[in-house]
């Protein structure tokens, strides 16, 4: 059996009194597409932020690749190929939409002048439609030109495991088939990817497996079809009437 990429043991996380996340284990392979969800205030954004560095675990461990990161630093874990994106998105306003991505190359992707990190650059929003905005500050971009930023940001760091938390929020029917493109687009490439998403329309079409978190703990780990019919999960977060509509669309 093939080593998961990620292999996080036990996690916990405590805030002062509040236990945000509680005993949580779980692996992702090599190529997956995991669907991320839960009520609000699940622990989902902090599982995310714990992964990543921006927190220390309180209690357990994970490894990344068989190496353990549990409490390393952002920009180490980021250079080691994990990358993410915020769920309120942080251009530099003031700096243009390629710069944006050009410092991420530099930052943490490997790029080192700054004319291969341009040129980098060039290449993600491509990639990402956001070419006829690169010269333009990242400012002026819509909200859905900058979750596509934001996707090109964390493109820009060559992940091997992208984290995408909430991606399509706040973004209409037409930005959201483009969103949901791209991610299918980056995962085709072999990136890993976990979603955290309330919209279940993307989650059931991205993802071929889910995980659901509730109260800090995970209550459910499965394929898309069989966790969607969970009792647990439908108790917790997807309620009666949608779950049956799921299961009417033959999903
Ligand atoms: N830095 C922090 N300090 C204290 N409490 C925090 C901190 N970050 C998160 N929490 C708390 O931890 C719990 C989990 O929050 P988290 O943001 O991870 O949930 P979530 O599942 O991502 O929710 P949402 O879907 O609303 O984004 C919440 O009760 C939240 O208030």
């Amino acid at each position: 059996m093939t080593e998961p990429l990620l292999s996080i043991e036990h996690l916990g996380k405590r805030f002062r009194g509040l236990q945000a996340l509680d005993d949580v284990t779980l692996e992702l392979k090599q190529g997956e597409v995991v669907g991320l969800i839960g009520p609000n205030g699940a622990g989902k954004t902090t599982l995310i932020n714990v992964i990543t560095g921006v927190h220390k675990p309180s209690a357990g461990t994970i490894h990344f690749r068989g190496e353990s990161i549990a409490g390393m630093r952002p920009d180490r874990i980021a250079r080691r190929g994990i990358a993410r994106t915020f769920q309120i998105v942080q251009p530099f306003p003031a700096m243009t939409v390629l710069e944006n991505v050009a410092a991420a190359a530099l930052f943490a992707g490997g790029e080192t002048s700054l004319a291969s990190a341009r040129g980098k650059a060039a290449e993600h929003l491509h990639f990402c439609g956001l070419s006829d905005q690169a010269d333009k500050p990242a400012a002026s971009l819509t909200l859905a030109g900058r979750k596509r930023l934001e996707l090109a940001k964390s493109l820009a760091l060559n992940p091997t495991l992208l984290l995408l938390d909430e991606v399509n929020a706040g973004l209409n029917t037409a930005e959201i088939d483009h969103a949901l493109e791209l991610i299918l687009s980056i995962a085709a490439r072999g990136v890993t990817v976990l979603l955290i998403e309330h919209l279940m329309k993307v989650v059931t079409r991205a993802a071929s497996r889910i995980v659901v978190l509730h109260h800090g703990r995970l209550i459910a780990d499965g394929a898309t079809r069989e966790v969607m019919a969970d009792e647990a999960v439908v108790e917790a977060y997807l309620g009666r009437r949608y779950a049956a509509r799921l299961a009417g669309a033959g999903i």
